[in-house]
């Protein structure tokens, strides 16, 4: 327990030193309320939460946990409208292979994969680090793959206004693996679109063919 007490200060240094943007979720005190119900989970496992291997555990997966969170304190719609530029591109843009790291709401295992996001602009892009900064702040979430690719297909298509928004996501989900049904290799694969990607079947299936090579 003396561990647990005297990582406050340590914790404000590191949110200082790392840089993160969401200095709120390292919340000392949230750190130490998660920390010390992390204490008594280990108990109730049956380990011995004071030995010395354990001894910042509890710590460690607060913090974790918090960074795996992280994106509650995201403002997806933001990230963005923080560089939106006037531009007369009007073919498709596409950002494919984005790594996604999710964590499934039912177990609190992961999933994790690739995203793909294609849009077609009507007058504005949008920085292109953006897209994936906006998968991550959805990704970083308690989620089911569903909602995360909706969640990524609206943020774009009501922020930014464009022609149409495709969203395919393939992950692979550890609740599935390593508990439960326990299938080590199926991958699940979920999509979402609107405007040109669901009325020209030409438009969607272009960008089908391009993210085609990702698919299993
Ligand atoms: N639709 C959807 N289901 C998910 C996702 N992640 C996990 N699940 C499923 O959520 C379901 C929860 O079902 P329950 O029967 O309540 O939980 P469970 O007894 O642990 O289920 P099993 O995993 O089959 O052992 C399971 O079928 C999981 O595979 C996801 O992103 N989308
Ligand atoms: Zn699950």
């Amino acid at each position: 327990m003396e561990e647990l007490k005297k990582f406050s200060s340590e914790m404000m240094e590191e949110n200082e030193m790392d840089g993160y943007q969401k200095i709120d979720r390292y919340n000392p005190e949230k750190i130490k309320d998660i920390s010390s119900k992390y204490y008594d989970i280990l108990k109730d496992i049956g380990e011995d939460p004071d030995r010395e291997g354990l001894l910042k555990t509890p710590e460690r997966v607060a913090k974790a946990l918090q960074y795996l969170t992280h994106g509650y304190d995201l403002k997806p719609d933001e990230i963005l409208k923080s560089a939106m530029f006037t531009e007369e591109y009007s073919q498709m843009v596409l950002v494919k292979d984005i790594e996604v790291y999710s964590m499934c709401e039912h177990h609190l295992l992961p999933f994790f994969g690739k995203a793909h996001v294609a849009y077609i602009p009507n007058g504005k892009v949008v920085g292109l680090s953006k897209i994936p900064r906006v998968v991550d702040a959805y990704a970083r979430r308690l989620q089911v793959q569903e909602r995360l690719t909706n969640e990524i297909r609206d943020c774009i298509q009501d922020t930014l206004s464009p022609l149409g928004v495709a969203v395919v996501i393939e992950c692979k989900h550890m609740c599935m693996s390593m508990r439960g049904i326990q299938k080590q290799n199926s991958v699940t694969t979920t999509s979402a679109f609107t405007g040109e990607f669901i009325s020209n079947e030409k438009t969607r299936f272009e960008f089908m063919q391009l993210i085609a090579s990702h698919l299993s």
